[in-house]
């Protein structure tokens, strides 16, 4: 069973009111990147190649068609007994852009990150509300415990 919007913003600081949906909470964009480096996902271990942040202009990232890696502004904390999942905002996806997402495991706790694919031009400001996550009632052995956790978090690195 998922949970309601008022639970999900229990688990996502900072949270306003503007972004409290039925199911969920919208998270806002904080910034974007570029990979400028192969990474290497191996049998036993991985690198995430270098990534470069893009420059504002005027405001707003404004993005030519392509893949980009995007920064949530929110700590998302996921409860035990639970497993999160995030979709983008359909406004996004109705202007061409598309994220791309992995499972949020019971335990993470951190700033997070997601493919955005740009299929045409687009300008985002950082705070723009661009996914949603969802959380749902969900069984699991032990918690995450793996190399993303908490990242970025009471740090200002971007
Ligand atoms: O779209 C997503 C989905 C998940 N996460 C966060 C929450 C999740 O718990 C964590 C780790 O994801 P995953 O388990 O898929 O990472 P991995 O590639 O298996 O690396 P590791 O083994 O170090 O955890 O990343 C994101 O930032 N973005």
């Amino acid at each position: 069973m998922f949970r309601s919007g008022a639970f999900v913003a229990d688990h996502v600081e900072p949270t306003a009111d503007s972004q409290v949906q039925p199911n969920g909470v919208d998270l806002t964009l904080e910034s974007v990147l570029e990979q400028v480096e192969p990474g290497r996902l191996g049998v036993d271990g991985k690198r995430i190649g270098d990534r470069e942040h893009i420059s504002l202009t005027d405001g707003a990232y404004a993005l030519p068609p392509g893949g980009y890696v995007l920064q949530y502004a929110e700590t998302i904390t996921i409860p035990e007994g639970h497993v999160g999942f995030l979709y983008p905002r359909s406004s996004l996806m109705r202007n061409s852009c598309m994220l791309n997402t992995a499972v949020w495991d019971a335990g993470y706790e951190g700033r997070g990150e997601g493919l955005l694919q740009v299929h045409y031009d687009v300008e985002l400001e950082p705070g723009a509300r661009v996914a949603q996550l969802v959380l749902g009632r969900a069984n699991h052995d032990g918690v995450y415990d793996g190399s993303y956790q908490g990242e970025r978090v009471g740090s200002t690195e971007r």
